[in-house]
């Protein structure tokens, strides 16, 4: 099925100040198409922000609450809010009422497309909870690809929960991922903090071919890629990750100095990796400061990844290079990470951020 198109975009409130053009042109591989929705658009409080050529229209809404919109059902329609965590940035999809995600993955690739879509790095659906849980989150990477867990995109799902069900202040909810039990909790500020649980560190489960070296987990083990051995410590967060500190060549990384887009899929379909993986690339800056730069499986570089930057301070404790306590330096900013050796749990704190309100016709 195709997307047929944008309808419009609303900005929240502190970007609707701007009059700066927000959102890219939609363009779809299909016609473009407008229906009774445009006429929510008809009074616009900035004529700046409207875009009026015939294929498109991009508005502030007068009268639509947030909550209004996102309660809205009009079929052949999805409503969604894109969100994002550093620069990670995920379609948040409201699919309380069903089990099935609103869309196909062939949809999300569509639809997380830059240039002929609406732009992410994936979707993400807020269903049901199960087995007790407040709420399940599954995500679709840009690929298609569902990956099991993403932790700047349970930040987002959390604020995104608390937009849904008008809750304010410090809430937290039980959320039933493919990595099994996470918990996210909006702090006063708004930022998120996540129990991240357990990192699974036994090469096998990973998954990783890489043999294990260290208990049953592959720390600073050797691997090829490309005629150059690298020392990777292999971490899943419920998704997998390869981290890597250094090679045969540099010992310590300068990570700005890389070519990630040509490296990055190298690692991520590397033989040793049967399920593809996320690789972090991490300069050590002290035993408390971190930089990485990440290639996500099914998403390319990002600007941020959560679950990479849990898995790098686990591998940064594993090898003797970090304190379980760390700042991790992204390319989209900084998080806050800790391996907490009461309980084994890996604890974020970041934010999470709205951009705009949109509305596809599927
Ligand atoms: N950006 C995410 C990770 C998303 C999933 C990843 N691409 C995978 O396939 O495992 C994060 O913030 O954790």
């Amino acid at each position: 099925m195709a997307i047929a198109a944008a309808i419009f975009l609303s900005l929240p409130p502190q970007i609707r100040r701007s009059s700066a053009s927000i959102a890219a042109p939609f363009r779809s591989t299909s016609s473009l198409h407008f229906d009774s929705l445009r006429s929510n658009f008809s009074s616009l409080k900035n004529p700046n922000l409207r875009v009026s050529a015939s294929s498109m229209s991009i508005g502030t809404p007068e009268k639509i609450s947030t909550t209004s919109f996102l309660d809205r059902r009009e079929s052949g329609f999805l409503h969604f809010v894109k969100y994002h965590g550093l620069g990670n940035d995920f379609i948040l999809v409201d699919n309380r009422d069903s089990t099935e995600p609103r869309i196909t993955p062939e949809q999300a690739v569509k639809l997380c497309d830059r240039n002929f879509g609406i732009g992410a790095d994936g979707v993400i659906f807020a269903m049901p909870g199960v087995n007790g849980t407040d709420y399940t989150m599954r995500i679709f990477n840009s690929d298609g690809s569902e990956p099991e867990m993403c932790g700047n995109g349970v930040r987002c799902f959390a604020r995104f929960i608390a937009e849904l069900e008008n809750l304010h202040g410090k809430q937290s909810f039980t959320v039933h991922t493919g990595a099994g039990l996470i918990v996210p909790e909006i702090q006063e500020d708004g930022k998120v903090k996540v129990d991240m649980g357990e990192p699974i560190l036994k090469a096998s489960d990973v998954p990783t071919k890489l043999p294990a070296n260290k208990d049953q987990a592959a720390v600073k083990a050797d691997i090829n890629v490309d005629g150059v051995t690298w020392n990777v410590t292999c971490v899943s967060m419920g998704n997998p990750h390869c981290v890597t500190f250094g090679n045969r060549q540099s010992q310590n990384l300068t990570v700005d100095e890389l070519n990630l887009a040509a490296i990055g899929p190298k690692f991520e379909h590397h033989e040793m990796f049967p399920a593809r993986t996320n690789t972090e690339f991490v300069e050590v800056f002290s035993h408390e400061h971190l930089k990485m730069r990440v290639w996500e499986r099914g998403a390319g570089a990002t600007l941020a990844c959560g679950t990479g930057a849990c898995a790098v301070v686990v591998a940064a404790v594993l090898e003797g290079r970090a304190g379980r306590s760390c700042t991790v330096d992204l390319p989209g900013g900084p998080l806050d990470i800790e391996w907490k050796e009461e309980d084994n749990h890996v604890y974020m704190t970041g934010p999470a951020e709205v951009v705009f309100y949109g509305s596809v016709a599927v």
